[in-house]
């Protein structure tokens, strides 16, 4: 499992190590890892020519360090202070005494001589701020990191990608055309990973991430994203003498006249949800259609475990009365799509008999959630802070909520939160959530709780979707849907 950290609590748990430790021995432990990692990036050493962008504070501090190891070795290292009186000293000094270069940001022809160093580098290495950061990159770091995007070098971000906020992954708007923050190939963190780094728009711009242990000790992760290991442990295996309703019978109400797919997709994938058995709830020419693609479903309601419901169940009165119907059963439901928008009309108040409840919006209906909860939100200021915004709906509704896109977050209603690593932008896709509910719902049917239901589903569709885009080609949400079973595999057989 790979777990996240508040700024806060690597602040404290820094502080802690430091009274223990002889002064500025962190720092030489992250300066140490920082340069192993460009060491191995650059291949060889020698002769390379390396560029350090070093802002005011100790995350510079680190990359004069790593600098200065580099230049040890043989490289040229050229340090561009862009707080020229505020750079770390001891840095700066190592860094000069190993070789090292620097080029204050006040000196005459500071700007071109810059880019011209940047456009022959092998590496950069940002060390412009950190956790340390407010706000997206000013000049002259805003024009520096243009050069940089435009140069061939491989870019390493000390720590985190400058400009990206390392609580939220949000990263400010473009100003007059320059980025706001640095992209980087590979990011180098200490001692923990900062949630920014796992969640877009943050994690899209730090690249690979290293971690690198400075023995730091935090306490619970404010974030956390599971891994193979994580998936097996929690994924519902029969037991030798079990039956089919021993494994757990997932009810779905899925699909309309208007939209017979919803209902076969999301039954298709149900299917390799892990339980023992599928009811499908809806009207007769859609379990109709159903039935002619899976005549393993038991069309017609009955005893289940679990429901899932809302794909393609249109919103209209009939709709309506098919929620309630289900919300009525007492057993832990997941809502979609449709079922989502319905249950923002009515709030919160409609989970209240529900005795564990999965929401799965994407951002859209993650607004009419909201506004079901009396706050007004826009899909973009969702999609800028997915942390913040599923945190809120899951303790509003009292629910786990799992918010779709391109990071999918899922945050339950005791405040713990979870980061989805797997998936591809060809998930996005008609159909393909749909696939996602029928698979969590049969988890749940399975026994797992929503929010396990919630990591595991979201964690083998997004493999299921790796698989099923192999090589790059698109795939639609029925090629997902075949590929589940070998993302079982994948998880299971590692
Ligand atoms: N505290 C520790 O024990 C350790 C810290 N380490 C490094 O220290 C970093 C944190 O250092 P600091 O607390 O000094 O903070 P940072 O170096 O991250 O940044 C703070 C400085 O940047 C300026 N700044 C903030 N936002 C800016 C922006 N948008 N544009 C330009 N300048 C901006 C601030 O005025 C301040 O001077 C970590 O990210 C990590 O790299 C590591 O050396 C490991 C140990
Ligand atoms: N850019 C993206 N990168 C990765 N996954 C994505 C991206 N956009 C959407 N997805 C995933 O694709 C699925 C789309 O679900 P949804 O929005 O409900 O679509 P539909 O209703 O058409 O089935 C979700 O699992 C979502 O997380
Ligand atoms: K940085």
């Amino acid at each position: 499992m790979r777990e996240a950290h508040s700024v806060e609590q690597v602040r404290a748990a820094e502080a802690a190590l430091m009274a223990v430790l002889p002064e500025g021995t962190l720092m030489q432990r992250a300066a140490a890892g920082l340069a192993v990692t460009c060491a191995g990036l650059l291949g060889r050493v020698y002769g390379s020519r390396v560029v350090l962008l070093v802002g005011s504070g100790d995350n510079g501090g680190d990359a004069l360090y790593a600098g200065a190891r580099l230049a040890r070795r043989g490289a040229r290292v050229d340090a561009l202070l862009l707080s020229p009186q505020r750079a770390h000293a001891g840095g700066l000094a190592a860094l000069r005494s190993a070789g090292g270069w620097s080029l204050p940001a006040d000196a005459p022809g500071f700007p071109a001589a810059a880019q011209r160093l940047v456009a022959a580098a092998d590496l950069v290495m940002d060390g412009i701020v950190g956790i340390g950061g407010r706000g997206g990159l000013r000049a002259p770091a805003a024009e520096l990191a243009q050069a940089v995007g435009q140069a061939g070098a491989v870019v390493v971000a000390v720590d985190l990608p400058s400009g990206v906020d390392a609580d939220t992954g949000a990263v400010p708007a473009v100003v007059e055309g320059l980025p706001s923050a640095l992209s980087a190939d590979v990011t180098v963190t200490f001692g923990t990973h900062k949630p920014g780094l796992l969640v877009d728009p943050g994690a899209a711009y730090a690249g690979v991430v290293e971690l690198v242990d400075i023995g730091l000790e935090p306490p619970a992760p404010v974030l956390r994203a599971a891994q193979h290991a994580d998936i097996a442990r929690l994924l519902p295996r029969p037991a030798r003498e079990t039956d089919k309703y021993a494994r757990g019978v997932l009810g779905l109400a899925a699909g309309s006249e208007r939209y017979p797919g919803a209902a076969v997709l999301a039954t298709g994938a149900a299917l390799h949800g892990g339980a023992g058995a599928l009811r499908y709830v809806g009207p007769r020419a859609v379990g109709d259609a159903v039935l002619a693609a899976h005549p393993e479903v038991m069309v017609g309601a009955g005893r289940v475990q679990a429901y899932a419901v809302g794909p393609g169940i249109d919103t209209g009165e009939e709709a309506r009365e098919r929620l309630a119907a289900v919300l009525a059963d007492e057993v832990p439901v997941l809502v979609d799509a449709d079922g989502l928008t319905l249950l923002a009309e009515s709030g919160p108040k409609a989970l209240r008999n529900t005795p564990g409840a999965l929401l799965t919006p994407h951002a859209g209906e993650a607004v009419r959630l909201l506004a079901g909860l009396g706050e007004e939100s826009t899909r973009a200021g969702v999609e800028a802070d997915r942390i913040g915004y599923a945190r809120r709906l899951a303790a509003g509704y009292a629910a786990t909520v799992l918010l779709k896109g391109s990071t999918t977050v899922i945050a339950d209603p005791r405040g713990e939160v979870w980061v989805n690593p797997t998936g591809t932008p060809y998930l996005a896709t008609a159909g393909s959530g749909d696939v996602l509910t029928g698979l969590s719902g049969a988890l749940l049917a399975a026994g797992l709780s929503p929010t396990e239901a919630a990591v595991c589903g979201a964690y083998l569709h997004g493999l299921a979707g790796h698989l099923a885009a192999d090589e790059g080609a698109p795939c639609s949400a029925s090629d997902v849907l075949r590929a589940l079973p070998g993302a079982w595999h994948e998880v299971c057989g590692a």
